[in-house]
């Protein structure tokens, strides 16, 4: 990862992603991209051409940056952006396939476009963003992204299970958990979840999770593949 900011990225090395690291199933590397700079004000922006508001990221810093950071073993680099394609479930599993990312964390209005499409010349270039709202930089969304992809690598999570029946995995969203009281400021567990009878428990998951989607994300239905939902589903 490059950034004007490591430390924000400090977070990365806590809890699971930190005990994955230290047990050895990724490796993770913070670059300051000051250390790219030559002058004695570390400048790494400046005006954009056209006039508007906002400092650009510079390329050379930028190029120079890259160049180093790149040269190794073949990476795919993403660069967390507003304007960038939606980053999903799907792209953080291709993501986690990748042998190695490298991350270009932005600041101000952006890195000079001919960053990315000399980068293009060599690598795979992704512009994402993890929604629709703007971000004072791409560090942020480099923790999210990390996470998300990280989760997925085998070995991270306790149980494979957690990551192939989360939200998205299947297309929907995942519907309500319960754990012990079995009541709780008179709020009662469903005793469907109590009954050990695991068909009915798999059959009313199911039905939650596609109210729910169908409440909350009714475009993540329309996206479904047609053979998506059974007779069952379709009852519902
Ligand atoms: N929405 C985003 O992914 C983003 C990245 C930087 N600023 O916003």
């Amino acid at each position: 990862m490059v950034s004007i900011f490591p430390s924000y990225l400090a977070p990365l090395r806590e809890a699971l992603l930190g005990r994955a690291i230290s047990r050895g199933l990724l490796e993770l590397t913070v670059h300051d991209l000051r250390a790219w700079t030559h002058d004695v004000h570390q400048a790494v922006d400046d005006s954009p051409y056209g006039g508007g508001p906002g400092m650009v990221m510079r390329p050379q810093v930028w190029g120079d940056a890259l160049d180093d950071v790149l040269a190794g073993p073949p990476a795919r680099l993403v660069v967390p952006t507003p304007a960038g394609r939606p980053f999903t479930q799907a792209l953080a599993r291709e993501f986690s396939a990748e042998e190695r990312l490298v991350f270009a964390c932005g600041r101000y209005e952006g890195i000079d476009q001919r960053v990315l499409d000399d980068a293009a010349r060599r690598v795979t270039v992704d512009e994402v963003s993890i929604g629709d709202y703007v971000l004072v930089g791409g560090e942020v969304a480099v923790l999210a992204i990390v996470e998300a992809v990280v989760r997925l690598l085998p070995g991270v999570l306790g149980n494979p299970r957690s990551a192939a029946e989360d939200s998205f995995s299947d297309g929907l969203l995942e519907g309500p958990a319960y754990t012990r009281p079995e009541v709780w400021r008179g709020l009662a567990v469903p005793d469907v979840l109590r009954s050990g009878n695991h068909a009915l428990i798999d059959r009313w998951r199911r039905d939650r999770s596609l109210e729910r989607t169908h409440r909350r994300r009714p475009d993540l239905l329309e996206a479904l593949p047609a053979d998506a939902l059974d007779r069952a589903d379709r009852a519902l």
